[in-house]
Parts: structure tokens; sequence; C-alpha cells
């Protein structure tokens, strides 16, 4: 006798019982933290993807397609939720959000992948069979035979304003980003059409991983010794990986000798440690410093040059990822959990200061692909007075003729040159420096003093730098 169930009479055919497809399961479940807790993809995926493995359910091919199926759905949202909602008839809000998690890895697979249009639907339909029941899944069948009915830029051209009529929210639509972070990146950016959209789509981009070789302690030759690396473009101590290339497989990296560190990063830190000083060079600050990706780099600097490295950083499980990234560090150097607007320091007795300050990270997000959806504009005036508190006390602790470097991951201009003119405004003692010179060989730099890299130009996430010598 058939083990299955019976369906119930007159509803024909016999039933079957839904297949479980491990690559999509994982993904659904990544979704769904990623909605439910505001989970990191970028945290969430990796123990899962590590469990799967264990249990024999996985191998390279399919981690590669999950870790795929859940960047590219939620990159895209912004587009598929505009699909999605020409393909429902109510307001998506009104649909659960395990069934909208379902529809978008399927709208995923049918635009944004080369995988078949039937095998999309009926593993979509398969996981909704399985996570949502079979009643929700005969909706998610419906859906996804509407969305089917097109490609993506077909789609596109339906659901997004002509470009003429409203520009940003037409952007916005293509490129899958929120009205308003088009219209702040674009501000920041200026030019035309062209440039803004070449930077939304390298949003849309997953980065090569790149390694640093921390002076001293490696070299960018020995990193290219590993298989499938290529020299950086623009820090001498950076190596990107070809896709698929594991740090973690690499001796230097497990060493500490070496770490994971965008190339954007690496050119603030050497900016800092190469801008010219006169006299005194023995203690440099890194006054924000968790996770480490800088200090390490700025300690491994000035370990060359015999000076000392404070790396300080108020929230203390931060301040252990600090000094994990430090352990080993050839020159002396110091971590502290400390409050950067409240410093325990004395006034005055750095001479380099790097202030690397807390923002919104809008110029980091092709490497956190849900944080576009979560940032809120408010999220700039909760920023606003701590980023100016630690840009006061980067010249407070600064030593006359030393410098201070302010940074930020966020291109967002309430978060660069507002921050700098407001402070540069009440501290007369203080000055722009070129930062440009300090990175040589970085081409268009634009017009200064401060520096403003780009993904779509650079290459790098879009860090800022401005560079301040305190004068009196
Ligand atoms: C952009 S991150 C720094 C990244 C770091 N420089 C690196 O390269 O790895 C900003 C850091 O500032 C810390 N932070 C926030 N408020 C602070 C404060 N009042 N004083 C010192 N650090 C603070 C955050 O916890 C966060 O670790």
């Amino acid at each position: 006798m058939s083990e299955q169930p019976r369906r119930p009479r007159g509803t024909g055919k016999p039933y079957r019982r839904p297949q479980k497809d491990p690559v999509r399961m994982l993904a659904f479940e990544a979704l769904r933290a990623v909605d439910e807790r505001d989970a990191y993809a970028n945290l969430v995926l990796p123990p899962l993807l590590r469990k799967a493995r264990e249990k024999g359910d996985f191998d390279g091919r399919d981690a590669a397609l999950a870790t795929e199926l859940v960047y590219g759905t939620l990159r895209r949202q912004g587009t598929y939720d505009a699909v999605i909602a020409a393909c429902v008839d109510r307001p998506l809000r009104e649909v659960d959000p395990p069934v909208l998690d379902v529809l978008s890895l399927g709208v995923h697979q049918l635009l944004g992948t080369r995988i078949p249009t039937h095998a999309a639907v009926s593993a979509s339909v398969e996981l909704a069979r399985v996570v949502l029941g079979d009643g929700r899944a005969k909706f998610v069948n419906a859906v996804l035979r509407k969305v089917a009915r097109d490609d993506l830029d077909g789609w596109v051209a339906k659901v997004a304003p002509p470009y003429d009529d409203d520009p940003e929210e037409h952007l916005a639509v293509v490129h899958s980003h929120p009205r308003w972070v088009v219209s702040a990146l674009w501000d920041s950016l200026g030019g035309g059409r062209a440039g803004i959209e070449q930077l939304l789509e390298a949003d849309n981009e997953r980065p090569a991983v790149t390694l640093v070789a921390r002076p001293g302690r490696s070299t960018a030759e020995e990193l290219l010794g590993e298989e499938a690396a290529e020299p950086g473009r623009w820090s001498p101590y950076a190596v990107r990986l070809a896709e698929g290339g594991e740090p973690g497989a690499i001796e230097a990296v497990r060493d500490n000798r070496a770490g994971v560190q965008d190339e954007g990063s690496q050119l603030v830190a050497l900016a800092l440690a190469n801008a010219p000083l006169e006299g005194r060079d023995e203690k440099w600050l890194d006054g924000c410093a968790g996770p480490g990706g800088k200090a390490a780099l700025l300690a491994a600097l000035a370990a060359e040059r015999g000076a000392f490295l404070l790396a300080s950083e108020k929230q203390p499980h931060r301040a252990g990822l600090v000094a994990k990234a430090l352990d080993g560090n050839p020159g002396p150097y110091q971590v502290i959990a400390a409050d950067g607007t409240r410093p325990p320091w004395r006034p005055g007795s750095f001479d380099r200061v790097l202030m690397d300050v807390p923002c919104t990270g809008l110029g980091a997000l092709r490497r956190r692909p849900e944080a576009r959806w979560r940032r809120r504009p408010a999220d700039l005036d909760g920023f606003a007075p701590l980023q100016r508190g630690l840009l006061h006390t980067a010249l407070d602790s600064v030593r006359v003729g030393g410098v201070v470097g302010y940074a930020t991951c966020s291109p967002h201009l309430a978060e660069t040159r507002a921050v700098v003119d407001d402070v540069l405004k009440q501290r007369p003692e203080a000055e722009l420096l070129d930062a440009r010179p300090l990175l040589p060989g970085v081409t268009d730099l634009g017009e200064g003093p401060d520096v403003q890299l780009w993904p779509h130009v650079h290459g790098t996430d879009a860090m800022y730098l401005a560079l301040l010598r305190r004068t009196g």
C-alpha cells in the first residue's frame, strides 16, 4: 500500500508530498532571519551553510547558489517588490512576510538568474508547499506564473516611471535602492545620469574579497603566491582574491599577518600615515577602532617607524575584536574600551589621529545587501552630534602640528563635508590638508581637498577622508 495520504475525493490528482530542496529551504531560512530578527545576511549565512555541509546536504555549488539566491533577492528587493505588487491584487503590506519571501526568492530566480522558468516556478511552489502549506502555494504559483510572462527589462519598463517624468523614482526602481538613498548618493556624486547609474549598479555587484598584507608582517607578493589572486589597484599592500577565494584558507590570514580589508579602508589608513609631519611622530591614536581593520594596518605602519598606537573603541566586545586584529603586531600598541566623546587620555598627546566615525554605511551597500532597506533618513540625525563630537575630540587629542583623519564609510554629505565644515567653523586652530597627493597613483579624486572614493570609479567602498592639521 502507498504511504502517501489520499487526496480528498473528487479533487483530481493523488496527493504528492512536497519535495524538500535544501538550497531553497536554506535561502528561505536566511531571508526569514533577516526579515524577522533584523539579522545580517553576511552573519546568518555562513553558519547555515556550514551546518548544511556538515549534514552532507550541500556541496560547494549548492553553497554558491544559496548565497547568490539570498544576496540577489535582498539586493534587488526594491525592483522585485514593484514587480510583485503589479501581480497581486492587494497592497504588499497585506501579504504575509513569509509568503513575500518565497515570492521574492522566486522572482529572483525568474528575473535575476539563468534558472529556466519552469524550474524556477516549480522549485518555488515546492518550497511554498513545505514552508507555507498547499493553499498558499497555489497563490505563489499564480503570482509567479504572471511574473514569468516577461523578463526583467520588460517588467522594469512596466513598473518604473519613465526617467524623464521622475528620474529619482525611475533609478530607485530600476536599480533597487530606496529613493532617498538615490537622492543622497546623487547629491554627493554630482553629474548626470550615467555616473549615478554606474554607482547604483556597482552597489548591486558582489565585490571581490580584498586582502591586506600587513606591512612588516607579510607582503603582497606572499599573498599573490596564493591561487587565483591578483594585485590590488591602488594600495601596495592589497591583493584581490578571485571569486570563491577563501581568506580562511590562507596561512598569512590565519596568522593575523594579513587580513580582509577593502582597498578604500587601506587607502584611508595609508593617507593618514603618509601625511607630512614636522617634529615628533611617536604616538598615534585610532579613536573608533572596532572591529580593528584600520587599526591593524596603522599599528603595522607605526611599528615600522617605532611609533606607538592607542586603539580605542567604545563597545567592549568590539574592543575585543580590535585586540584580536592587533595580536602579534611587532610594535608597541594598546587597546582600550573608551567613549571617544569623553576620552581618558590627555589633550594634545598624539601626533596622528584617526576618527573613522560611526555612520549610515551608505558607502558599503555592496557588502551588506539588506542595509539599504534598514536605514532611514532619521538615522542621520542620530549620528550627526556624535560625528561632530568625535571630530572635536580628535582635534583636542592631536598636538599642534599633528594630523587628524576624519573618515566615514558613507558618502552622504551630511556625514562628510557638513561635519567637517561645521567643526572647522568652531575650530579656527585647524585647517584642511589636501588629502589627494597622499593617495599616490589614485585617479579621479575630484577637486579636493578632501577625498571621496567610489565603487564604480575606484572599485572600493565609498570611503570619505578629510585630513586636518592642528595649527594652534
Ligand atoms: C566605522 S566603525 C570603525 C571601523 C574601524 N575603524 C575599522 O576599520 O575596522 C565605528 C566604530 O566606532 C565605535 N563607536 C561608536 N561610538 C563611539 C564613541 N562614542 N567612541 C568611540 N567609539 C565609538 C563603533 O562601536 C564602531 O566600532
